[in-house]
């Protein structure tokens, strides 16, 4: 991947922030028309009459959604999908170490063709001149064709698996839910109608839609993209609770010590969440109950290094403020864990980590079900 937003921490990252920051804003008002034709596309590869796995079909998606947003281009990968289930595993394998080449190559060709226009060595077409691209912003910014490269790869990777899994598991949860589906129906069919005389939906029409909000926002509770994440202290600092035999004594974490949490967890707890924090039920973020929830709820991150893309991954609805900056308070620690970003390199970058979010019952096992392991919303603490 490079160096990019992604793998940066300290002076480096809020550079790429900063960079990047600007980009994913002048998008809010677009309306993706290509991205509608991905849908399409989509729909297209599904057989009316059998089964099928759409996560293969989803991260194509994704992928084609995502380029689209940086290069004003898609890869259109969605065309040429095989129907999923009868690729052999080595073809997956194959295709998976061809993906990352092809990836490469047409990363590092849409860079090159946003330098030549930038530079006036190639006409824009009437349409790409209006459309708002990233790259063509970016490229306003520096000329550096391996910055250029490295941060659409981050971006990239960014969009593409985390919306494809949210995607995915609102399906499946869709296909149990039944009566959460009928209400999504309904509600689609009085905004935009249903079936072949539906119109296509304008960023005005899924901000209207409520109930299609809620049911997203559920879904990322119970099944959060990145479920399990990881914060390094930039200095010495305590933890509120956590500690000694009832867990209710400060824990203290040395300078460079990692810090595990599982969101995955926390978007489970009954004290926030209720005796029913294990059932899919979108009503819950009716009304106020869950008005406060902060640092509670956290599919995006919070603090300075809160998802870029959440506004372009699901349109800004009104109710995914995700944790106010005002909540933050203390800042201790820098998101990057991995033992050669700890004392004496580079990592310097802080994250505020908002003391609330963890619970005076931190020790609870992760109820994922492919959680072999005993671990804990702080799951691990562990010398750098
Ligand atoms: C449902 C969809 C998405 C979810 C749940 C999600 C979640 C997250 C999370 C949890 C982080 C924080 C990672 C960390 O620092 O440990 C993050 C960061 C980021 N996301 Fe997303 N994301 C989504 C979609 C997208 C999309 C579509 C894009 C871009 C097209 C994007 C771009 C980014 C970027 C650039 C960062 C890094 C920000 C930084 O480090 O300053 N995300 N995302």
């Amino acid at each position: 991947m490079g160096s990019g937003i992604f793998t940066q921490d300290g002076a480096a990252w809020k550079h790429s922030r900063d960079l990047l920051r600007p980009q994913f804003a002048s998008n809010r008002y677009q309306n993706f028309e290509e991205i509608k034709n991905c849908v399409k596309s989509l729909i297209g590869q599904i057989p009316k009459d059998d089964a099928i796995d759409l996560q293969p079909l989803f991260f194509r998606l994704t992928f084609d959604s995502t380029t689209f947003l940086l290069f004003g281009e898609t890869t259109s990968s969605l065309q040429s999908a095989e129907i999923a289930g009868q690729e052999s595993e080595f073809v997956d394998a194959f295709n998976l170490g061809q993906g990352y080449l092809t990836t490469h190559s047409f990363v590092d060709a849409a860079v090159q063709r946003a330098l030549d226009a930038a530079d006036g060595k190639k006409e824009q077409a009437a349409g790409e001149k209006q459309r708002y691209v990233f790259i063509d912003a970016l490229v306003q910014q520096t000329r550096e064709k391996k910055v250029l490269r490295d941060q659409c790869l981050n971006v990239l990777l960014a969009g593409r698996d985390t919306t494809a899994c949210c995607l995915t598991w609102t399906m499946q949860v869709n296909t149990v839910a039944t009566d959460v589906l009928s209400t999504l129906r309904s509600e689609i069919q009085s905004i935009i109608g249903l079936g072949p005389n539906a119109a296509r939906p304008t960023r005005e029409d899924l901000k209207r839609m409520t109930y299609l909000n809620i049911v997203i926002k559920e879904v990322l509770r119970l099944y959060p993209s990145v479920p399990v994440n990881s914060r390094a202290a930039v200095r010495r600092t305590t933890l509120p609770v956590g500690g000694g035999p009832d867990g209710q004594s400060s824990v203290l974490v040395r300078k460079g010590e990692a810090v595990g949490y599982c969101v995955y967890a926390m978007h489970r707890r009954k004290d926030i969440y209720g005796p029913d924090a294990y059932k899919f039920r979108p009503e819950r973020w009716e009304g106020d109950a869950l008005r406060d929830v902060g640092y509670g709820y956290l599919p995006f991150n919070g603090g300075p290094r809160v998802c870029l893309g959440q506004d372009f991954a699901i349109s800004n609805f009104p109710t995914f403020q995700g944790p106010a900056s005002s909540a933050v308070r203390k800042s201790s620690f820098s998101r990057c864990c991995h033992n050669d970003h700890l004392p004496g390199s580079t990592c310097t970058d802080t994250l505020k980590l908002a003391k609330p979010f963890i619970s005076a019952s931190a020790l609870q096992t992760c109820p994922h079900p492919r959680s072999s392991r005993r671990h804990d919303e702080l799951f691990f603490l562990e010398r750098g």
